[in-house]
């Protein structure tokens, strides 16, 4: 378990984390989302004890990272993962990461094993993929056989083939009881990758909600119904005070209403009970990048003002 209480770090005029309060559970994915320069990076490195808050705790199991006996038994952290010594190999590398760690060196081929490395483990670290120095950076983590495991952004850059790999990884780490945090700038992402969500924009905490809440609350939801009896239905939808906008986006399909903030169960029955007929009963939803845009929108330090500012100066 994480707790982060109170959490504040200021860098000169930056308040980079901004008095942040959030519990990560084990046994499930929680997503830790922001847009870039929210403060993701420097909270993980204080829960990590790489930076000292200027304010509020964070801590691991009840303890803060310093208090930890052996801090790579506990938590296990995937910040960078090209920070491998590029001459050594993947198995000496964790060998020496073992050895300077106090962990038996029978653990090495079993964790890279686990990320699927043992074929290349002899290999010099310099000139792997990017993929397969996340997967020798997660092996590192792994090393101690952690409780907790913090990742930083970890499919940043990396292919479709490797993205799913890490996701279906987090999810087994969790699945087997441990508390796993996942920082992203991608909702999308994160929506595919975690049960939980913490948002955070400008170190300000948004949202501390399951996924599915989040999505729920924050797309806009709306309801696609075709009709050879339009009008009919267009006005006992109105008459329920319920707001109508005509589609005509698909011509080929006739006309369509979209009914805002209503559910498929609700027009259907409606619909139902005054013997109206329906060719078409579908759920539309904002996608949820737009969601996560309207939601921290004022909270993205580095806005596309650049851009208007840039037209604006054309025009
Ligand atoms: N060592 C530092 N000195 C000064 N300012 C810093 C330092 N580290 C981070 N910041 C500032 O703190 C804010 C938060 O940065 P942080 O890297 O934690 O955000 P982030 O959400 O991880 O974003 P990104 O995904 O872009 O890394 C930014 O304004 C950043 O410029």
């Amino acid at each position: 378990m994480i707790e982060v209480r109170g959490l504040t770090k200021i860098y000169g005029p930056t308040k980079a984390v901004d008095d942040l309060t959030f519990t990560v559970k084990p046994g499930i994915v929680t997503g830790f989302l922001g847009p870039n320069g929210a403060g993701k990076s420097t909270t993980m490195r204080m829960i990590l004890g790489l930076d000292r808050p200027t304010s509020g705790t964070a801590l691991i199991d009840g303890k803060p990272y310093h208090d930890l006996k052996q801090p790579l038994r506990t938590v296990g952290a995937l910040l960078d993962a090209k920070w491998v010594h590029p001459n050594r190999s993947a198995k000496a590398h964790l060998q020496w990461m073992a050895a300077s760690n106090g962990l038996p060196s029978s653990r090495v081929d079993e964790v890279l094993r686990l990320v699927g490395l043992t074929e290349v483990a002899g290999k010099k670290a310099g000139g792997f993929s990017l993929g397969m120095s996340q997967r020798l950076g997660l092996a590192g983590a792994l090393l101690g056989d952690p409780k907790v495991l913090l990742f930083d952004e970890p499919v940043n850059g990396l292919d479709p083939e490797g993205i799913v790999w890490i996701r279906k990884f987090m999810q087994r780490l969790a699945a087997e009881g441990r508390t796993v945090l996942v920082s992203s700038h991608l909702l999308s992402e994160m929506a595919l990758t975690a049960e939980h969500l913490v948002v955070i924009g400008r170190g300000r905490l948004i949202s501390d909600t399951s996924v599915q809440e989040f999505v729920d609350r924050s797309s806009e939801s709306s309801v696609r119904v075709r009709s050879p009896q339009l009008d009919a239905l267009r006005s006992l939808l109105t008459s329920q005070g319920l707001t109508v906008r005509e589609d005509g986006r698909d011509p080929l399909d006739g006309q369509a209403l979209v009914v805002l903030d209503s559910t498929t169960d609700a027009i259907g029955h409606l619909a139902g009970s005054n013997g109206i007929i329906l060719h078409e009963l579908s759920s539309q939803r904002g996608s949820l990048e737009e969601a996560f845009m309207k939601l921290t929108g004022d909270d993205v330090q580095y806005h596309a003002a650049g851009v208007e500012e840039v037209m604006g100066g054309a025009l």
